[in-house]
């Protein structure tokens, strides 16, 4: 029992991300900034610049210079000089930082802006088979969470990191310069913090790790569960469902437990850290100022660096985290990247001007997996404005025979042609603008009546879609909705029943007029009326042009001008109605066990 459980809600989890450091893919990662390259990065760098010029000269403005040059030597307007120079040089070293900051969100934005829509644009156009190999909350995962994880790298990393290292760098040379036997005692323990503080900092980032892996976990759970909510309830699995969703909800809290745990250990450290520095200082510093080798501003100016140089320690050990965990993500989402469409377009493909409608398959071979064929060697001419229904057993290749058409896979070996030109040579727009599929389990997009229909052809005008509604007598139902056509209607509309979705969805294909459709009929079971209704419109839809009905209903195809019998991706009969009925074979059975069930039923 506890076995099944496991198995039904496996959910595979993220790889770990401790890999070596990849110089190919930070490249490829950074070229995302190129297109700013001439505006905000120059700003942003010479923000920077000087937010960080200014930090390293205050201290020394403030002790050498306040103390040893002015204050010893009673020089007052010397004083309210430096007083002066060091008020402006806070001014501008504070507005210099606040853009630097603005500047660096806003590239940050950006460039994860520009990941986003690559990645979209880039998934919008892969062959089906990608989406076959994986479930949309694992698709979800990359576009959001990965994106994601790269926008602290972007807005923080990358400048963040040459900014800690020309201040750090700068405050070693300066106390090296003002006083070296000092600036060696304070670094005797830098060693030593520093594998501390990276080391916790590794915890830190696998415990968060955990945290994002149990993440991704609930948002699997959840998706799956919202999507299958009907048949959940169907089956009172809700008890079961909440166990596993109790289960994962708590080790998530665990696992934050014990990240923000390590996380509060850090900022002590750097504290403590300080505190050490802070003891050698004023313990070999006093000792130094007693022997006379080291004035007392210059005492005040180490105070002062050493206020500032754990910082970029402590952030240069976290950038080092955040490219680890950069890398993974820009990992996955280059895999997505990397992904050529299975179905490429030839290089100057044909684009018909005027497509008639025939459609002929060659000894056309298909396999989903490479290893069970769905289609075995189907010869097919269908002439142009022909209406051709395929029937069969479930499983006997009638919906592949649809994907091949539309070209949603390549046949593994053979052709498929549209008036005599084969599809591959075709340019994939102008094939699919020629080809519309209305599939069996119509798909309504979030947003109003009239939009959905529009979906068939953008540019067509209001009027345009309530034509094709009325054409299809989808009309009757939306006029008795409270608002129209400008009704909204929820992602996959489940607020309509079966033959409204499917008249919806006859209304958007017509309005798209292709020269073929391809109509891979609804299973589910709709009354005498709706049935009526929608054979109506089929007749209204299928006029003038090429008509290709995956049925799953015998009823619909009496009036096909040819019924072709699928086995196992073999033809096995074909003709007219009367000529198979007369044949009593295989779809003499198929009709007669179609009429039993219904007599059953
Ligand atoms: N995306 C896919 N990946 C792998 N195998 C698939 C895929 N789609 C279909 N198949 C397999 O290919 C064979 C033909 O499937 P197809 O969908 O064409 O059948 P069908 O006749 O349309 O069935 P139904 O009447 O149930 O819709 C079946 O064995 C099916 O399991």
């Amino acid at each position: 029992m506890v076995k099944r459980k496991k198995e039904r809600f496996f959910y595979s989890s993220e790889p770990p991300i401790d890999k070596p450091f990849n110089w190919g893919l930070m490249t490829r990662l950074f070229e995302y900034m190129s297109p700013y390259r001439k505006s905000l990065l120059p700003k942003a760098v010479i923000a920077m610049l000087l937010t960080t010029g200014i930090r390293l000269v205050v201290p020394i403005f403030i002790g050498v210079l306040t103390f040893d040059h002015a204050i010893k030597n009673k020089n007052t307007p010397l004083l309210i000089e430096l007083i002066t120079s060091i008020a402006v040089m806070y001014i501008v070293s504070w507005v210099a930082n606040t853009y630097r900051i603005r500047w660096m969100n806003e590239l940050g934005q950006l460039v994860i802006c520009d990941i986003r829509q690559h990645l979209f644009k880039h998934i919008q156009q892969l062959s089906h088979r990608f989406f076959d190999q994986r479930s949309a909350g694992s698709i979800l995962v990359r576009v959001i969470n990965d994106v994601n994880s790269l926008q602290d790298l972007f807005t923080n990393g990358v400048i963040n990191v040459l900014m800690d290292l020309i201040l750090l760098v700068g405050i070693i040379v300066l106390m090296f310069v003002y006083s070296p036997p000092l600036a060696l005692a304070i670094m005797v323990v830098v060693p030593l913090m520093f594998v501390i503080s990276t080391s916790i900092r590794r915890r830190i980032r696998r415990s968060w790790q955990v945290v994002r892996a149990r993440q991704a976990k609930i948002n699997s759970h959840l998706n799956e569960s919202i999507q299958g909510i009907r048949v959940t309830q169907s089956y009172t699995q809700e008890q079961e469902n909440m166990n596993f969703f109790d289960g994962i909800n708590n080790d998530n809290l665990l696992s934050w437990k014990q990240a923000t745990r390590l996380n509060a250990m850090f900022r002590p450290f750097v504290d403590v850290s300080n505190a050490i520095g802070t003891v050698i200082l004023i313990w070999y510093g006093s000792h130094l100022i007693q022997q006379g080798s080291l004035e007392m501003g210059v005492f005040v100016s180490f105070a002062f660096y050493l206020g500032m140089f754990w910082e970029p320690i402590s952030r240069l050990g976290q950038v080092y985290n955040q490219l680890l965990v950069g890398m993974a993500s820009s990992e996955r989402i280059f895999e997505f990247l990397d992904e050529r469409p299975n179905v490429a377009e030839i290089t100057n493909p044909v684009e018909p001007d005027d497509v008639r409608g025939k459609v002929v398959f060659k000894e056309v071979e298909f396999s989903y997996d490479g290893k069970r064929k769905a289609l075995n060697g189907i010869d097919l001419n269908i002439k142009a404005g022909e209406t051709v229904a395929f029937v069969g057993h479930t499983g006997s290749g009638k919906s592949t025979i649809a994907n091949l058409i539309c070209r949603f896979y390549d046949a593994t070996s053979g052709s498929v042609e549209i008036d005599d030109i084969p599809i591959k040579h075709l340019k994939l727009e102008s094939l699919r603008q020629q080809v519309s599929i209305v599939l069996q389990d119509t798909f309504i997009f979030s947003g109003t009546i009239m939009e959905n229909i529009r979906f068939g052809r953008p540019g067509a005008s209001d009027e345009e879609v309530q034509r094709a509604a009325e054409a299809v007598g989808a009309n009757l139902f939306i006029n008795k909705l409270k608002d129209g056509y400008h009704t909204e209607v929820e992602e996959r509309g489940n607020v309509l029943s079966v033959g409204e979705r499917q008249l919806l969805s006859f209304a958007r294909a017509l309005l798209a007029n292709p020269r073929i459709l391809i109509l891979d009929e609804a299973t589910a079971s709709i009354d005498t009326v709706t049935e009526v209704n929608i054979q109506k419109a089929l007749k209204t839809l299928l006029a003038g042009r090429t008509a290709i009905i995956v049925a799953h209903r015998l009823s619909t195809i009496r009036e096909a001008d040819s019924i072709i019998v699928l086995d196992h991706g073999n033809i096995i009969e074909q003709g007219s109605h009367e000529e198979l009925m007369e044949l009593e074979k295989e779809y003499y059975r198929l009709v007669l066990s179609q009429f039993k069930r219904l007599e059953v039923g």
